[in-house]
């Protein structure tokens, strides 16, 4: 049977809608919502205060992750205001590390329907499926398979914790309006054995589909997506190596997309690199780099590290020829035949390196030999910084850089405290999950949360301020720089390399403003003066408060 119960009750069910006991006597009388709520009347300040203490109640972490998403889904203005004002205490909370425990438990947590989840049995109704979305109009996706979530890998449907923390951030630190973003989670399967044999979870049990099969899948969805609204910023989010870089190259010149794990980590490691540069006084065109973990992110930010040297002066031969990319089988050299098609720019010529290491060329043999100033980890495997490793960093460069991205905490390589331990204090450490500031010998160092969070709310920002049609990469060169502009070490060596979190939203509109006239400049979007892009980018920038209904 179909519910034809009272219209009015939307009001208070619909997250977008409610405001629980803020609606005035007016709206409540206009809107039938008489008896349906407290007589007390509460303002926005005071809904806050309750919902902070209930918050603080939560025990866990994880408790405080489904306190706060069951917040979101009860009335999204309340949940951006309190995550807006307690940003720092919040962010780790509903992203990374947390949304990792909850995407691992996804199916045990889960309560409440939010965005959509296309399982692959279903593929011949996804337009039905955007059609239910029931957002008004979409202009921010970010949709994920779940196969990479993070450094815990395979997660299935459970992935859908990603899309909706980077969406929730996409509104916190970007300003963009909740009610025209949605998560996606395509559902392609999973192999992962815990989560098929889970009697709750919630996605297909199934193994993962593969090869065209796969590609077809995406194809329809991608296909659907430009049909319905053909100018959304479309971001893909923790898809597996095999998948990223391809579906990134078959889609970035068909809509405006791109693939935050390649592009994202990308852009906020470089601003981090050249915020870190201006501190060391070794410029990136003079800097060494090397590698642990070849996927997509490693490979991501490597292509973006050679287009910087190459406009601060180097050839790109000479550039790539500084970048050393070590995984599990060692240097990655031309003499392997097992490369992916992504990685094959960035091997080192064998007769380079003969003689460094007998049989497979450790990260230890390329720090000996090749004497890198900058180390950094992508390699989702907890605890490979050894000390070692850092010790051999130290011992031929006076402040080694070194940036353990993988996330969450679990899976870092190494964690600061050690690592400026092991270099007697001169290591610069930025890491991808959140840390504490170390104190060493008495100095206190703020350790820079080098996470894509610093780039893809300003990149979304900027993309549908300015109208650009297509994301290109000088628009993430541009938003390095931007970011890097704004770095703390820039005037205080001790500071951290990147703004504080609670600084986000200004970032976001400073990234968004180089972003949009790189987009003009690159000729995808409309051409405006200086003046009226930051007057889109204000206009564009929504901060959580109560619209009159009535
Ligand atoms: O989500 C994060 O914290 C950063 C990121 O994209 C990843 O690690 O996949
Ligand atoms: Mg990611």
């Amino acid at each position: 049977m179909v519910y034809s119960g009272p219209a009015n009750l939307h009001y208070v069910t619909n997250p977008l809608l409610n405001k629980g006991t803020a609606f005035s006597l007016q709206e409540r009388e206009q809107l039938g919502l008489m008896g349906l709520l407290p007589p007390h009347i509460e303002t926005l300040e005071t809904q806050l205060d309750r919902a902070y203490a209930a918050f603080e109640r939560e025990e866990t972490p994880l408790d405080k992750h489904v306190y706060l998403r069951g917040l979101q889904d009860d009335n999204e203005v309340l949940f951006y205001a309190l995550l807006v004002r307690h940003l720092s205490e919040m962010m780790p909370i509903i992203y990374t590390p947390v949304v990792g425990d909850a995407c691992k438990q996804f199916s045990e947590i889960y309560d409440h329907p939010r965005g959509l989840i296309i399982p692959f049995p279903e593929r011949d109704r996804i337009d039905e499926m955007l059609d239910n979305a029931i957002l008004p109009s979409v202009e921010a996706i970010v949709v994920t398979d779940g196969e990479r979530i993070l450094g815990l890998g395979d997660q299935g449907a459970g992935g859908m914790g990603i899309p909706i923390g980077k969406l929730s951030l996409y509104t916190a630190a970007g300003g963009i309006n909740p009610s025209v973003t949605l998560p996606v989670v395509l559902d392609a399967g999973t192999n992962n054995q815990e989560r098929l044999e889970d009697p709750l979870y919630i996605g297909w049990r199934h193994e993962r589909i593969s090869g065209d099969e796969y590609f077809e899948f995406v194809d329809l969805f991608v296909q659907a997506v430009m049909r319905k609204w053909p100018d959304v910023l479309l971001q893909f989010e923790d898809f597996a190596q095999q998948h990223a870089a391809p579906l990134l190259a078959r889609y970035r010149d068909q809509l405006c997309t791109f693939n935050d794990d390649i592009q994202g980590t990308a852009a906020v490691t470089a601003g981090t690199l050249l915020a870190a540069s201006n501190v060391t006084g070794v410029s990136l065109k003079d800097a060494t780099i090397a590698f642990l973990g070849a996927g997509s992110a490693g490979v991501g930010i490597a292509e973006q590290l050679v287009q910087l040297m190459v406009r601060q002066g180097l050839s790109e031969t000479e550039a790539r020829g500084r970048i050393y990319l070590v995984d599990r089988n060692g240097l990655l050299t031309d003499a392997m035949t097992d490369l992916l098609p992504f990685q094959k720019q960035l091997v080192q010529p064998v007769d380079k390196v003969a003689g460094w290491a007998e049989g497979n060329i450790s990260l230890l043999d390329v720090i000996n030999n090749a004497k890198p100033n900058i180390l950094v980890g992508v390699s989702g495997q907890a605890g490979l910084f050894s000390e070692a490793i850092i010790r051999a960093m130290a011992d031929h460069t006076e402040h080694p850089v070194v940036l353990p991205l993988s996330n969450p905490t679990s899976r870092i390589e190494a964690v600061p405290a050690d690592i400026l331990r092991w270099s007697d204090g001169c290591a610069l450490v930025a890491t991808g999950s959140p840390f504490d500031p170390v104190t060493i010998a008495g100095n206190i160092h703020h350790i820079a949360q080098c996470n894509n969070s610093y780039i893809f709310p300003g990149m979304g920002l900027g993309v549908l301020a300015a109208g650009a049609r297509r994301v290109t990469d000088g628009m993430f060169m541009a938003a390095a720089e931007a970011l890097a502009a704004l770095s703390p070490a820039k005037s205080d060596r001790t500071a951290s390399l990147l703004p504080d979190v609670s600084d986000i939203c200004e970032v976001s509109k400073a990234i968004a403003f180089a972003v949009g006239q790189q987009a003009q400049l690159d000729g995808v979007a409309p051409n405006t003066t200086e003046y009226d892009l930051k007057a889109a980018i204000d206009a564009k920038f929504w901060t959580p408060h109560y619209e009159e209904i009535a």
